[in-house]
């Protein structure tokens, strides 16, 4: 079984998060970017540029659901929340949801440049932000847990995410 869901939109922290965690308490990390890479057998901008994104989507729905069979850690991408499938997927499960908030900026000073993530030179830095403002209460929708990210360290997320585990608050 998945033992937590990390949202959040790119440059969040998701994956660097998911590490730190993942390797303190001694669970897998799960990537969902790495299983759709591995699943279309080529990288993500190249199933963007090939395949175009509204298959990128159909495949992370289909991988999406293919983790619940998998026991650890699951870092999501930050589009995950697009598809109304997968945020009913996300609502209905049991499994704690944690959403990594980041603001407009901390996220552009960290994926401004980054040629992996196809939307980011695709949208430009309005585009990231306004993407952002709109993606903000679909990650909320899905989530248990926020958690405001821009001044934490991953560790120190990664401590919150345990002590809420542990403890869930009402
Ligand atoms: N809490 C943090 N503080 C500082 N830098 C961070 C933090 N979380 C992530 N980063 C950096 O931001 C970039 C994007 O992180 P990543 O984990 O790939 O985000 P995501 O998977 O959510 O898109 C990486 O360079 C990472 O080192
Ligand atoms: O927000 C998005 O639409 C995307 C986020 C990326 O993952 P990260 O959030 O890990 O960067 C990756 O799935 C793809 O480039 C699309
Ligand atoms: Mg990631």
């Amino acid at each position: 079984m998945l033992k937590a869901i990390l949202v959040g939109f790119m440059g969040a922290g998701k994956t660097t998060v998911g590490g730190v965690l993942a390797e303190q308490v001694g669970w897998e990390q799960i990537d969902l970017d790495d299983e759709i890479i591995a699943a279309a057998g080529k990288p993500i901008t190249a199933i963007f540029a090939d395949d175009g994104e509204a298959a990128f989507r159909k495949l992370e729905t289909t991988v999406l659901q293919a983790t619940f069979n998998k026991t650890g850690l699951l870092s999501t991408g930050g589009g995950v929340v697009e598809s109304a499938a997968n945020r009913d997927v996300l609502q209905a499960t049991d499994i704690p949801v944690v959403y990594l908030q980041t603001s407009g900026n901390v996220v552009l000073d960290r994926v401004s440049g980054d040629d992996s993530r196809p939307l980011v030179n695709q949208l430009g830095p309005d585009g990231l932000k306004a993407l952002l403002a709109k993606r903000e209460h679909l990650y909320q929708s899905v989530s248990d847990l926020v958690i405001r990210t821009d001044d934490l360290t991953p560790e120190a997320i990664s401590d919150q995410i345990q002590a809420y585990l542990k403890e869930p608050a009402e």
